[in-house]
């Protein structure tokens, strides 16, 4: 394009680009007038009433929010087709008053073609136009010719300008979005349809984070009826990489989603504590399922003697065969603990029952007078504290506090483990919970059943929500009939949104919690099932993990995403074979992500290095760009190494000037290198808290620094890092891939041979 052709095109763009903002101005105004005088309207003060303000409250306030979100960066691209129709992509939709399509959503069918036409296959399109904007301004256009001229074109990227001068900006601490540069091997993931587990193997930096996040707005967008009302859970492995993402689906303008670790899936605990690799990896194995149940079967007593209970002047007693036989049926009756509970009680009372019966010389007793009996022993607070004892009602914090606190209960629910085993996992009873116990939690949660009081409070509830919600639902479909049908502008919605906000508003939760968001019930709820889970890090998941993970999802409508490669935990996954075969067989598909967006080609020659160390089976991915700086490598004497890792990290914070460096160490040296740098660099940020990101220099150990990436990365001691960890060749794969240009290696006392591949200083 020549320079007065470039100009010409730029005004044309501004134009239709102008028309956009002045659209999307109305449209924001109107919702923004919708909100005020729904605030402002009085109520008749009835229940249903006050459901109905607070739904066109939320309805008219996410658009709000949403009109809001997409204020940058609204119109990013052109298709022209052969036919000589056009048509504009963008961040959301957008319509004129009589419907006619002004921009096109970039989840749209008719927008694929944007991302996926190339010039060996133009799917009717000629042109691909990238738009950039800066604020409202368009300041460049840039065409790929999607004709016969432009198979010669050597590249397969689409937008490759675009692309390059997203992946080569400074990383700001915060993952963006991509919409304008999703590349077509990207695109197909993003589309994949919604039922059966898809995962997603690619190497660093291919974009499986962002695309699992695209795809879970895709999703949203596509199938918002089946996804909206029980939400889209999206797993991270720690809580910094949680913030890290936190901005992209909203930016996108979507709020149903909920952000998790593993650590946090069972509701009420954190797990947060550090604890060793191996206490870990014995945690995470399956033989942990057979150890709980084995724990709470320990709770399940049959006395060494007939215990003696007096009740109005008979004398009875229990003997250790009838309670074992009253047990063995009622765990016949229901697999539950709590649940079988009952009918064990039963069963005592009954057996009892009948010894007075027989003492008195039952034939002679009415019916009647049998029950009152009964009645009289279930009452009897000798008979309470004795089922009680032999069978307690149970909740799963204190059966897994007590079972890994005690050595003898340890000993006898896992009899497979070593005596060094056991000491690995005891510890005191009030110890803070460690990722490793959620699974342990929610698998002791599902074979103790809820407590019957909490089952019928439940069912109380649950029933009084039905009823409400169906009373609602005849309400508001009137109520938004009778305004529709006078043409009120009360209620403003697009044709489409109508039967979601009637679905919507009628359920809004009226007894429980009339405010909550599905993701707030979402996430007090062990028993909640979400419509779709996405898993980032997968390969870190151990198979307790997976178990429970599962559990949240039995459509086993899924996203996984993950890098076997970089397996870092001791737990982790090796194949996802193992996991899926296991779990969703047949129903598992895996996509493939090549091309590594963020580790320039330098580095990743060293990183192809350390990856062929791991598995010479495996092929990196291929980067995008070369950048001028070449990977560094610096040997010196174990005395002289902490003056040393000063000097240079002073050195790489001024060669990334404005960017984010990452000082990665290993985690055996995490503390004392933390604290000689926090002492000697001013401004420097450690540890796990999410805040990190927001500094200019962190600290921090391979696992903290999983899925993030920096401008400039300085690994300290890569020795220790593959010494500290059986997958210490992974945990220095991961740290040499979070560099976007800088490399720099402080070896202490020799150089890896694995990183052989950098200039030695
Ligand atoms: N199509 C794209 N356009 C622009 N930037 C992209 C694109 N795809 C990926 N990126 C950028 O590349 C970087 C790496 O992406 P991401 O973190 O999703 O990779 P990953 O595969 O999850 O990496 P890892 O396994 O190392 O954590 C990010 O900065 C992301 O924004």
């Amino acid at each position: 394009m020549t320079g007065g052709t470039q100009k010409h095109e730029i005004a044309e763009e501004q134009e239709q680009v102008t028309l956009l903002y002045d659209r999307l101005d109305v449209l924001r105004e109107r919702a923004a007038a919708d909100l005020r005088r729904v605030l402002g309207e009085q109520t008749t003060g009835t229940d249903q009433a006050l459901g109905e303000r607070e739904s066109l409250t939320t309805l008219y306030s996410r658009r709000h929010t949403q009109l809001s979100s997409v204020e940058r960066g609204l119109c990013f691209g052109r298709v022209d087709n052969a036919d000589e129709s056009r048509f504009h992509v963008g961040r959301i939709g957008l319509f004129d008053d009589d419907y006619e399509p002004l921009l096109i959503d970039w989840r749209a069918p008719a927008a694929q073609v944007f991302y996926r036409a190339t010039a060996a296959n133009p799917l009717g399109a000629t042109r691909r136009r990238h738009i950039q904007l800066h604020h409202r301004t368009v300041v460049g256009v840039d065409d790929d010719l999607l004709d016969l001229d432009g198979i010669s074109d050597r590249s397969s990227l689409t937008g490759e300008a675009a692309l390059l001068a997203s992946v080569a900006s400074n990383r700001t601490g915060r993952m963006k979005e991509i919409v304008a540069t999703i590349q077509s091997e990207q695109d197909e993931i993003v589309r994949s349809g919604l039922p059966g587990v898809l995962v997603v193997q690619g190497g660093p930096g291919t974009g499986k984070t962002v695309v699992a996040l695209h795809r879970a707005a895709y999703l949203l967008y596509t199938h918002r009826e089946q996804l909206s009302e029980k939400g889209v859970l999206v797993v991270g492995p720690n809580s910094t990489f949680l913030r890290y993402i936190d901005q992209v689906l909203p930016s996108l303008g979507e709020t149903d989603v909920m952000l998790s670790t593993a650590g946090e899936l069972f509701p009420g605990v954190v797990g947060t504590a550090v604890e060793s690799a191996a206490a870990t990896r014995l945690k995470g194995d399956l033989a942990m399922v057979d150890v709980v149940a084995r724990a709470v079967r320990d709770f399940q007593l049959v006395p060494d003697e007939p215990i003696a209970i007096k009740i109005g002047g008979y004398r009875l007693q229990l003997k250790p065969a009838v309670v074992r036989k009253l047990g063995e049926r009622a765990r016949r009756r229901d697999d539950r603990h709590n649940q079988a509970r009952r009918h064990f009680a039963r069963g005592v009372i009954e057996e009892l029952t009948q010894q007075v019966v027989n003492q008195v010389g039952g034939r002679y007793m009415g019916e009647e007078d049998v029950a009152d009996l009964r009645k009289e022993v279930r009452e009897d607070d000798l008979v309470r504290s004795v089922i009680n004892q032999l069978w307690p009602e149970l909740t799963p914090e204190p059966v897994v506090a007590l079972l890994l606190s005690s050595r003898e209960r340890l000993a006898s629910a896992a009899p497979h483990l070593s005596e060094a085993e056991l000491a690995l996992l005891l510890r005191s009873r009030d110890s803070a919970w460690a990722q490793s116990d959620v699974p342990l939690l929610d698998e002791a949660a599902e074979l103790l059943g809820e407590p019957e009081s909490a089952i019928q409070e439940r069912a109380a509830a649950a029933a009084a929500e039905t009823a409400a919600v169906r009373e609602n639902l005849e309400y508001m479909k009137t109520v938004v009939k009778e305004e529709l049908d006078a043409g009120s502008d009360r209620i403003t919605l697009m044709p489409w949104e109508i039967e979601q906000f009637i679905g919507q508003a009628a359920n809004r939760n009226r007894v429980r919690d009339p405010l909550a968001t599905i993701v707030e019930r979402a996430y007090g709820d062990r028993s909640w099932q979400f419509a779709h889970v996405i898993v980032d890090e997968a390969q870190e998941l151990s198979a307790m993990e997976w178990r429970t993970l599962m559990r949240r999802c039995p459509r086993r409508s899924m996203t996984l995403v993950g890098d076997v490669a970089q397996t870092g935990s001791e737990a982790g996954t090796g194949s996802w074979a193992e996991v899926l075969d296991r779990y969703a067989p047949k129903r598992w598909r895996t996509e493939e992500l090549t091309v590594n967006y963020r580790t320039p080609a330098q580095i990743m020659a060293v990183a192809a290095d350390v990856l062929a160390a791991i598995n010479p089976s495996l092929t990196p991915p291929t980067s995008v760009r070369e950048t001028g700086a070449a990977p560094w490598s610096q040997v010196v004497a174990p005395e002289a190494f902490d003056s040393a890792l000063v000097e240079a990290v002073l050195a790489e914070q001024e060669a990334v000037g404005d960017g984010r460096l990452a000082v990665i160490v290993p985690s055996s040296r995490h503390a004392a290198l933390t604290a000689l740098l926090a002492a000697k660099v001013p401004g420097i940020a450690y540890g796990p808290d999410p805040s990190v990101l927001d500094a200019t220099t962190v600290v921090l150990d391979v696992a903290q620094s999983k899925g993030l990436e920096f401008d400039g990365v300085l690994i300290a001691d890569p020795g220790a890092i593959i010494a500290d960890s059986g997958r210490g060749l992974s945990d220095l794969y991961v740290a040499v891939t979070r560099s976007t240009r800088r490399l720099g290696v402080l070896a202490s006392g020799e150089l890896p041979a694995v990183l052989a591949g950098t200039t030695t200083r």
